[in-house]
C-alpha cells in the first residue's frame, strides 16, 4: 500500500444537518476537494412536529460519504481520519439488540414536549438546569424528546428498564452504525445540548436524568471533540473517527474563533450566533445558553450562544410553500428591487422562538400589510426578519458580556445572501466579515479530526488557513435604524403567546 504522503493527506468531514447530509474531503491546506449532498425527507406529522427517518438519515450520509471518496480518486488509505459534525438536541432512540430504531428521529425544531416543559416548570427544577447544564428550560434540547419516547413509545420504557434501549444524538446513531455497533459515545459539545449533562461537572447530572426517567446506562460515553471514536470501514480500509463536534461548535472552530471574546454566526436552517467566552462560564442574564466549545485538547473552553430556530427556513417557506422564489437566491435580486420593506415585518417564529425570547407559544406573523405591499417587500421582510432575530442575540450578548463586538464571522448556506449581510452590519453596526470557505461546519470539524491524528500540529497553523471572502461595513442611518428597530421589537412582541391555551 502507498503510504500518505505529506502532500498527499485528506481528512472527510461528514455533516450532517436538518436538511441534508454532507460530505466533504479536504486536503491538508483546508481545500475542499470534493463535496456531495443529499436532502433527506422532513416529517411534520402534526402542527408545530418535525421528525426524520433515522435510517434516511444514516442512508444517506453513508451514500454522500462513498460517493465523496469514490468522485475524488483519492486512495482510501490516502484519507487519515473521519470527522463527524451534525444537526444537535435531535434525538435518536434504538434498539441495542435488533440496532433499529424504535421511533423517527425527533428533531431541534420540535414543539411537542411543551406540555412536558411546563410540568418540569411546575416541578421547580428551572433553575437547577440553567445552573448545571446552562440551558434555558425549552422542548428544543434532548431531554424532554428522551422523555417523550419513553411515555409514548410502546415497549420504550421496559426497554430502558432492560438495558436494551440506546439514546443519543446524531453524531452518537452515526458513530454506532458506522463503526458496526461498537462505539457507543458523544462528545462534550453534543451532551452538553441534552439537557441532561453537568457542564460544570462534565458528567451526565444524576438528579435530571432520575427525574425524566432515563437510566445512565442508555446514555452514550462522552468524550473530548477531538478523540478516538472507533473505526469504520471504507472499501475494505479502517479509518479512524477521530472528531466530532455539534455543528455550531464545528462552525466556531472552523471559523478559528479559538479566543474569548471571537464570535461567528451560521445562517442555515437556523441562526447559531456563538461567542467563545475562554475558560470563563457565563451565565447569561438575557435569555443566552452557556454551552461547551468543541475540545481539541484537556482544556474547557465555553460559549456562549443564541440560537435563532427560523433562519434559512424562511427563505425554503417562500420557496416551498408560497412559491414566491423558484431559487433560495432570488430573494437577494427581489429584495433590492424594492426601496424599502413598506412597513411589512415578518417575524418568521414558526417553531416558536429561541433565544432571547424563548417563547414556545409564538408563532410566524406578517405585519404592517397595506393595499400597496407586494411580494418584495415580503420578500425582502423576511430576509430583514432574520438579520432583526440575530441583532437580537447579538445585543443579548453584548450585555452578558460587556464587550463591544466590533466584527461578526459569518457562514452558512443564506450568508451567500449579499443584500441579507449588508442589512446585517447595518442592524448589528459592525463589520460583517463572511469566510472564504463556506462549509465552516464541516472544516472545523476536519481540524478537529485532523488535529487528533496530526493532519495540522496547532491551532495557530490552522488560525493562518482562515480567509475571508467578503467584508460588509454598516452604512444605514442611525435614526432610520432606530426606527425600523422599534417597529421589529413591536412585531415580536404581538405575535408572542399565540398558541397558548386561554
Ligand atoms: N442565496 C441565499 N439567500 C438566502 N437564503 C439562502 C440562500 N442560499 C441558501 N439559503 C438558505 O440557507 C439554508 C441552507 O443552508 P445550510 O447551511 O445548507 O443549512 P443546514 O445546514 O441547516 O441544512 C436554506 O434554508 C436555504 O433556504
Ligand atoms: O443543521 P443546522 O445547520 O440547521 O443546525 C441545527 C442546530 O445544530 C440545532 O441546534
Amino acid at each position: 500500500m502507498e503510504q500518505p504522503t505529506k502532500k498527499r493527506r485528506y481528512i472527510i468531514a461528514l455533516d450532517q444537518g436538518t436538511t441534508s447530509s454532507r460530505a466533504v474531503v479536504f486536503d491538508n491546506s483546508g481545500k475542499i476537494v470534493q463535496e456531495v449532498q443529499k436532502e433527506f425527507k422532513q416529517i411534520y406529522p402534526n402542527p408545530g412536529w418535525v421528525e426524520h427517518d433515522a435510517m434516511e438519515i444514516y442512508a444517506s450520509q453513508y451514500s454522500v460519504m462513498t460517493e465523496a471518496i469514490a468522485q475524488c480518486g483519492i486512495r482510501p488509505w490516502h484519507i487519515l481520519a473521519i470527522g463527524i459534525t451534525n444537526q444537535r438536541e435531535t434525538t435518536i432512540a434504538w434498539n441495542k439488540e435488533t440496532g433499529k430504531p424504535i421511533y423517527n428521529a425527533i428533531v431541534w425544531q420540535c414543539r411537542r414536549t411543551s406540555a412536558i416543559v411546563e410540568e418540569v416548570r411546575k416541578a421547580g427544577l428551572q433553575d437547577y438546569i440553567k445552573e448545571n447544564t446552562g440551558l434555558v428550560l425549552d422542548a428544543y434540547f434532548s431531554a424532554t424528546k428522551m422523555k417523550w419516547i419513553l411515555d409514548n413509545v410502546e415497549g420504550a420504557r421496559e426497554l430502558a428498564e432492560s438495558g436494551k434501549l440506546m439514546f443519543g444524538t446524531v453524531d452518537t446513531w452515526l458513530m454506532w452504525k458506522l463503526t458496526e455497533g461498537k462505539t457507543f459515545a458523544t462528545d462534550y459539545t453534543n451532551a452538553s445540548r441534552t439537557m441532561l449533562f453537568n457542564i460544570k461537572k462534565l458528567e451526565w447530572d444524576k438528579k435530571l436524568c432520575d427525574y425524566f426517567g432515563i437510566p445512565i446506562s442508555c446514555l452514550p460515553e462522552v468524550k473530548k471533540s477531538s478523540d478516538d471514536f472507533g473505526t469504520v470501514s471504507i472499501f475494505g480500509y479502517e479509518i479512524p473517527i477521530a472528531g466530532v463536534a455539534g455543528d455550531q461548535q464545528a462552525a466556531l472552530f472552523g471559523q478559528a474563533c479559538f479566543k474569548e471574546g471571537e464570535i461567528k454566526n451560521t445562517y442555515g436552517t437556523g441562526c447559531f450566533l456563538l461567542m467563545n467566552t475562554g475558560s470563563k462560564y457565563v451565565e447569561s442574564k438575557n435569555g443566552l445558553v452557556t454551552t461547551i466549545a468543541a475540545s481539541y485538547n484537556n482544556e474547557i473552553q465555553y460559549v456562549l450562544e443564541g440560537s435563532v430556530f427560523v433562519g434559512g427556513a424562511v427563505v425554503q417557506w417562500l420557496r416551498d410553500e408560497l412559491h414566491l422564489i423558484t431559487d433560495s437566491s432570488d430573494t437577494e435580486y427581489f429584495a433590492q428591487k424594492v426601496k424599502d420593506n413598506n412597513g411589512v415585518y415578518v417575524v418568521p417564529a414558526f417553531t416558536g422562538l429561541g433565544a432571547p425570547h424563548w417563547d414556545m407559544y409564538a408563532r410566524g406573523t406578517i405585519f404592517g400589510l397595506t393595499r400597496g405591499c407586494n411580494r418584495n417587500h415580503i420578500i425582502r421582510a423576511c430576509l430583514e426578519g432574520i438579520a432583526y432575530q440575530t441583532m437580537d442575540v447579538m445585543d443579548a450578548m453584548k450585555q452578558d458580556t460587556g464587550l463591544k463586538i466590533l466584527d461578526l464571522k459569518v457562514d452558512g448556506g443564506a450568508s451567500k445572501n449579499n443584500f441579507l449581510m449588508q442589512f446585517q452590519a447595518d442592524v448589528c453596526d459592525c463589520k460583517v466579515e463572511r469566510a472564504k470557505v463556506m462549509e465552516t461546519t464541516a472544516l472545523g470539524v476536519a481540524y478537529l479530526a485532523g488535529l487528533k491524528v496530526g493532519v495540522w500540529n496547532s491551532i495557530d497553523e490552522i488560525r493562518t488557513i482562515w480567509a475571508a471572502d467578503a467584508c460588509y461595513v454598516p452604512k444605514m442611518d442611525i435614526e432610520k435604524k432606530r426606527e425600523y428597530v422599534k417597529k421589529w421589537h413591536k412585531a415580536v412582541k404581538m405575535c408572542q403567546g399565540w398558541e397558548k391555551e386561554e
